[in-house]
């Protein structure tokens, strides 16, 4: 097992005044970056935005109080500037506007290891390399910031020029409210390896994989299809609320016998050890480079994303998301499709 005695900060070990009199450039204004920007302004850190000409976010950054620049620009101005862009595009982007503006001493900053773990981006040696990856979106980084709270955050540094690296990222780690829930200290191998196999094997792939094959299941019984929804798609979100507050033991003590005897007895027929060896396979793809290959070349100009767009196309074609917006009418209070349009 890995290290499991890797050190997490908390905001007692950051100092947020590392930051005064630098200029942050967050580059990209999408879930991530909206986020980092809004949270470090209001921590009283100096930020500005970096995006292309006919972004479609750059009005909104300024409407929320921000200087906006192209992001050659914004490298210029920054003495710490966050990659916060799409990983497929960060090589070109990198290549073209932050390269020649770099200068020594800079830090330059990731929310995940990509494009640096997979050799896209080689930055020179008299600049930092860290990474402040926060463990949730980047909607949820804003609201717990919002609230009070944070979502936790890893950290690592790639490379020291300067020798104080780890402590401004620490720092940028609190800004964002990351420090407030706890910062634990990897690598850039390890965040990249963990994070997609995460959301590829279960956040993402295996929960709406699980949910989806669930509601069919039901509505090819001739089950209705609204019941359905609510059973395997609506009420995964309160039970993962339980697991979250606490845990396992803490959600099976919320539900029905019933339903904890058959929790035992019927996961590990869902999840069998064909699963866990096709998610071993998942990890060895991700390991060795080849998800980060195939995902590379269908998002190339070349690829012109042909496999990412027929993909998207039909999963949004799933019975389960016309039956979904009906059911989501229903609760008045639910942000999800707001989100969506922001
Ligand atoms: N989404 C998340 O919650 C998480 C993301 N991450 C990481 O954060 C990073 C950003 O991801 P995410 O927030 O999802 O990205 P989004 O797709 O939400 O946003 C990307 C932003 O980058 C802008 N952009 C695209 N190309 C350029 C360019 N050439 N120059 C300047 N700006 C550009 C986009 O502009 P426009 O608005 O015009 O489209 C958009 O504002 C990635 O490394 C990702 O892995 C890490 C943890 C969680
Ligand atoms: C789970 C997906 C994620 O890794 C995240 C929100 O943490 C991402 O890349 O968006
Ligand atoms: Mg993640
Ligand atoms: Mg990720």
């Amino acid at each position: 097992m890995e290290n499991m005695t890797a050190k997490i900060f908390y905001q007692s070990d950051c100092n947020l005044s590392l930051l005064d009199g630098k200029t942050i450039a967050i580059i990209g204004y999408g879930s991530q970056g909206h986020a980092h920007a809004l949270n470090l302004k209001d921590s009283g850190c100096d930020v500005i935005v970096g995006l292309y000409e006919g972004s479609k976010s750059w009005a909104k950054a300024e409407a929320q109080g921000f200087k906006v620049y192209t992001a050659a620009e914004a490298a210029k101005r920054a003495d710490i500037i966050m990659i916060l862009i799409n990983d497929e595009k960060q090589a070109a982007m990198y290549k073209k506007d932050i390269a020649p503006n770099l200068e020594a001493g800079n830090m330059l900053m990731f929310a995940h290891g990509f494009a640096i773990h997979f050799g896209q981006i080689v930055p020179p040696a008299d600049v930092d390399v860290t990474m402040i990856a926060p463990k949730g979106p980047g909607h949820t980084v804003r609201s717990e910031y919002q609230a009070g709270k944070g979502v936790p955050c890893l950290v690592a540094v790639e490379q020291d020029a300067t020798g104080k690296a780890k402590d401004l990222a620490l720092a940028y780690a609190l800004g964002i409210g990351g420090a407030r829930a706890g910062v634990l200290e990897t690598t850039f191998r390890t965040e990249t390896e963990t994070d997609l196999f995460g959301e590829q094997a279960v956040l993402c792939g295996g929960v709406c994989a699980l949910m989806q094959a669930g509601f069919e299941t039901l509505c090819e019984a001739g089950y209705d299809p609204r019941n359905a929804y609510f059973e395997c798609i609506h009420e995964m979100k309160l039970i993962v609320d339980l697991i979250y507050q606490s845990g396992f033991e803490g959600m099976r003590y919320s539900i029905s016998n019933t339903a904890e005897y058959g929790d035992y007895i019927t996961g590990p027929k869902i999840v069998t050890e064909d699963t866990k060896k096709a998610m071993k396979k998942i990890l060895s793809d991700i390991q060795d480079g080849t998800f980060a290959k195939d995902f590379l070349l269908d998002m190339s100009p070349a690829g012109g994303q042909a496999h990412f767009r027929a993909m998207r196309r039909k999963a949004a074609e799933h019975p389960a998301e016309v039956v979904g917006k009906e059911v989501r009418k229903l609760y008045s209070w639910s942000n999800e499709d707001k989100l969506i349009n922001n």
